[in-house]
C-alpha cells in the first residue's frame, strides 16, 4: 500500500512536440505516415503484390494530414498482372467502373460460405456489405493474397478485425457516405409511423377502408428526444426540427455548442427519455449501449411514446419491448434494425400490430450507395496501390521489436484515455485533451503517434462503435471534434525507458469525480509503467500508486483512520477482491483520495454501500 504526495506538476512545459520526419533512407509499405522510422522499417501490410507502389519516404504534414512520396523504382507497373478484385455483393455502378479501370473486378453475389473461401484465394482484394461474414476461415483461405477488404457502409460488425489484422489485411469503410441516407430513413419511419402509412396500406390491399382506425397523430409541436447526436442524428435533428418539432438530445459526448447552433438542447439521459413523445435512436451498439432500452428504461418514458431505431437492433431489449408495447408505455414503434438479421418470421415483435418493419434499409438509396461504392472503391484502389487510407480500422502490423518496448506503454496509454473519459460527465462535451509526456529520450528517439494514438483509442472507443488504431487515430478524433495537443518534458530519468510519465487531461469538462480536477478545473490523470505493469499514479493533484489492472474504484474523503478497513470489508463481503490498494492526499488529516484496483465488477448494492460510507464525499467506479 503506498501513500503518495501529490503529483509531479505540469507548469512549465519545456517543448511543444513536433514530429519528426522519417529518415529518407527508411523504406517501408502501405501505412508510414503514422510511424516513426523505428517502426517503420519491417512493416508489412499490403506490399506483397506485384502491382503495388511501396513508399519509401512518408511525413506528416504541419496540419496533421498524410503526405507520401513514392519511390520511382517501385512504381505500378502496367506489365504486371492487375490485382483481382471480388465485389461479393452489389456495389454501385460508378464504384465498380472505378474498381475495374485498375484491377480484374469479379462481380459474384450470394456466394456460400465455401465459394467466397475460394475465390479469395484468388483475389487480392475484397468488397462486402453488412450480408457477407468475412471470418478467420475466409482470411484462412487467403492464404495471405487477400490485401485489403473494403466494406462498403459504416458498421464492421461482419468482418474478422483481429483475423484480418494477424493475416496482414487491411480493413476500410466508408464512413460518411450514407449518413444523410440513414437521417431520411429515421424520417421516413417517424412520419409513416405517426400516421399509420404501413399499416394502413396493409388494411387498404385487404380489401378494408378502415378511416377511423388509423387517425394518426401529429408531429409539429411534439417532443423529439435524439439520442445519440453524432453524423446521423445531428441530420435527424435537423429534419426534424424543420417539421416544427421541439428537438432534445442525449449524447454525454458531444459538445453543447454544436448542438445549440441547431437549437438543440442536450439534455440527460431520464429527462430525454421521459419528456419525449418520440425518441430517435442513433448511438452506436457499444457494451455500454447493449439493451439500455430496457425494462426499466421503458418504464420511465411517457406513456403513449413512439421509438424509432435506424441505428442497431441490439441497443433495445427486443422482448422489454414488446412488454412495453403490450402495456402501452410504447404506443407505436418503427424499426430499421434489429438484434438478429434478418429476424425469425414469428417474433413477436416483428409481427405486432403496433411495429412498423424495414429490412435494415437505412443506407439504401440509389444516391447512398453510388457515394458508398464510390468512397470505398478509392479507398481500395488506394491501399492496394499501398497509399494510406484515412478510413482504414484495423491495426497495421508493427515491427516487433518496436512493439515489445512499447507495448506496456500503450497500454498505459489506452487505460489513461479509457479512463479519463470516463471521469467526464458531459455538459459542454470532450473537445480538449492535452496530453503531457515526461521523457529522458531525445526528440528524435521517441514518437509518441502510437501512444496518441492509444490514447484516442481509449477516449473514443468506450463512447462510439468507431475503431481506433495507429492508422485511423487522427482521422476519428478530427471526425469526433476531439483537439490533441501534445507537450513533452525532459526529465532526468533513465533513457532506456522510453517514457517516464504519461499525464492525460481532458480540458474544460465537467467531471463526476471533483477529485479528478487539476488546479485549473480540468480532469487530470496521471500513469507510469514500474516494472513491465501500467500504473494510474496521479488523479487531480493527489497521488496515488494503483496497477492499472480489472477495475478501479476512486473514493475522495476525509483524511482519518480506518478508510481502508471500512470499504476493504464491504468489498470483502461481497466477494470482491481487491488486487490494489493506494492513498494519496495533500495536506494531512484533510482529504484523501484512495484508489482500489479491483478483480471483479461489485454491484450496485456494494457500490452503494461505500458511498454511505460517512466519511466518503464522493466516489467512482472505473472500468478498464
Ligand atoms: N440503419 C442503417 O442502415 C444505418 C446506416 C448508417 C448508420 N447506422 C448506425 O447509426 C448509428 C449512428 O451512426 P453515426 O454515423 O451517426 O455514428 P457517429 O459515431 O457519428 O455518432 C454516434 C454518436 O453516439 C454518441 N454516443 C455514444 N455513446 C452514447 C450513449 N451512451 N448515449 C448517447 N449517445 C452516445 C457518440 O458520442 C456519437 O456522437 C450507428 O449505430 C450506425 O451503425 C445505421
Ligand atoms: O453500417 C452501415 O453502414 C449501415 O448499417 C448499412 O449497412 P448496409 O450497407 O449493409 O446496408
Amino acid at each position: 500500500m503506498a501513500f503518495s504526495s501529490s503529483c509531479s506538476s505540469v507548469k512549465a512545459v519545456n517543448s511543444r512536440w513536433t514530429f519528426p520526419s522519417p529518415s529518407p533512407s527508411s523504406r517501408f509499405a502501405v501505412i508510414p505516415a503514422f510511424l516513426h522510422r523505428r517502426y517503420a522499417t519491417s512493416v508489412k501490410l499490403t506490399a506483397t503484390s506485384a502491382a503495388l507502389k511501396t513508399v519509401e519516404q512518408t511525413t506528416l504534414t504541419e496540419n496533421n494530414k498524410f503526405s507520401t512520396v513514392g519511390s520511382d523504382s517501385d512504381e505500378y507497373n502496367p506489365t504486371l498482372p492487375k490485382p483481382r478484385i471480388l465485389v461479393a455483393e452489389k456495389l454501385g455502378e460508378a464504384g465498380v467502373n472505378l474498381l475495374r479501370e485498375f484491377g480484374d473486378v469479379d462481380c459474384s453475389y450470394d456466394l456460400s460460405p465455401e465459394d467466397l473461401k475460394k475465390k479469395v484465394a484468388e483475389s487480392d482484394a475484397l468488397i462486402v456489405r453488412s450480408g457477407t461474414k468475412v471470418t478467420r476461415e475466409v482470411f484462412e483461405a487467403a492464404k495471405g493474397r487477400l490485401k485489403v477488404v473494403g466494406r462498403a457502409g459504416v458498421g464492421i460488425d461482419n468482418v474478422d478485425l483481429q483475423a484480418a489484422t494477424e493475416h496482414g489485411c487491411l480493413v476500410v469503410n466508408a464512413p460518411t457516405a450514407n449518413t444523410v441516407a440513414a437521417a431520411e430513413h429515421g424520417i421516413a419511419l417517424l412520419a409513416s409511423m405517426a400516421r399509420n402509412v404501413a399499416q394502413a396500406d396493409a388494411s387498404i390491399k385487404a380489401g378494408k377502408w378502415e378511416r377511423s382506425k388509423y387517425v394518426g397523430v401529429s408531429l409539429v409541436g411534439k417532443t423529439l428526444a435524439v439520442m445519440g447526436f453524432g453524423k446521423v442524428g445531428t441530420e435527424v435533428a435537423r429534419r426534424a426540427k424543420g417539421l416544427g418539432m421541439n428537438v432534445i438530445s442525449h449524447d454525454p459526448y458531444a459538445p453543447a455548442d454544436r448542438a445549440r447552433a441547431l437549437g438543440v438542447d442536450l439534455v440527460s439521459f431520464d429527462q430525454a427519455i421521459s419528456t419525449a413523445d418520440f425518441v430517435s435512436l442513433h448511438m452506436p451498439l457499444t457494451p455500454a449501449t447493449k439493451k439500455v432500452f430496457n425494462d426499466e428504461t421503458f418504464s420511465k418514458m411517457k406513456k403513449g411514446v413512439r421509438l424509432i431505431n435506424v441505428a442497431r437492433g441490439g441497443v433495445i431489449d427486443e422482448d422489454a419491448l414488446v412488454r412495453a408495447l403490450d402495456a402501452g408505455i410504447v404506443a407505436q414503434a418503427a424499426l430499421d434494425v434489429f438484434c438478429e438479421e434478418p429476424p425469425s418470421k414469428d417474433s413477436k415483435l416483428i409481427q405486432h400490430e403496433n411495429v412498423t418493419v424495414t429490412p435494415h434499409l437505412g443506407a439504401s438509396t440509389k444516391e447512398a450507395q453510388e457515394g458508398v461504392a464510390i468512397e470505398i472503391a478509392e479507398a481500395v484502389v488506394g491501399a492496394l496501390r499501398g497509399e494510406l487510407s484515412a478510413t482504414a480500422v484495423n491495426a497495421p502490423m508493427v515491427d516487433p521489436e518496436v512493439l515489445s518496448e512499447l507495448t506496456p506503454y500503450i497500454v498505459l496509454a489506452e487505460k489513461l484515455g479509457r479512463l479519463a473519459v470516463q471521469l467526464a460527465s458531459g455538459g459542454k462535451g470532450v473537445q480538449s485533451i492535452r496530453v503531457v509526456y515526461r521523457s529522458a529520450r531525445n526528440r528524435d528517439d521517441l514518437d509518441t503517434r502510437l501512444l496518441r494514438a492509444m490514447i484516442t483509442k481509449g477516449i473514443i472507443e468506450p463512447i462510439s462503435d468507431s475503431y481506433v488504431n495507429l492508422v485511423n487515430a487522427d482521422f476519428i478524433a478530427k471526425q469526433k471534434g476531439l483537439r490533441i495537443s501534445e507537450e513533452r518534458m525532459v526529465v532526468d530519468s533513465s533513457p532506456e525507458y522510453p517514457v517516464d510519465s504519461i499525464q492525460v487531461q481532458i480540458l474544460n469538462v465537467e467531471s463526476n469525480f471533483a477529485g479528478a480536477l487539476s488546479d485549473s478545473g480540468d480532469i487530470s490523470i496521471e500513469g507510469k509503467v514500474k516494472y513491465g505493469v501500467p500504473h494510474l499514479t496521479c488523479v487531480g493533484s493527489f497521488g496515488v500508486d494503483v496497477s492499472l489492472e480489472g477495475n478501479l474504484i476512486l473514493c475522495r474523503q476525509v483524511d482519518q483512520p480506518g478508510m481502508i478497513g471500512q470499504v476493504g470489508h464491504i468489498l470483502g463481503e461481497q466477494n470482491v477482491n481487491v488486487n490494489f490498494m493506494s492513498v494519496g492526499r495533500t495536506v494531512l488529516r484533510k482529504q484523501a483520495i484512495m484508489a482500489i484496483g479491483v478483480d471483479e465488477e461489485p454491484d450496485n448494492k456494494t457500490l452503494e454501500r461505500i458511498g454511505g460510507v460517512s466519511a466518503i464525499e464522493e466516489f467512482v467506479f472505473l472500468k478498464l
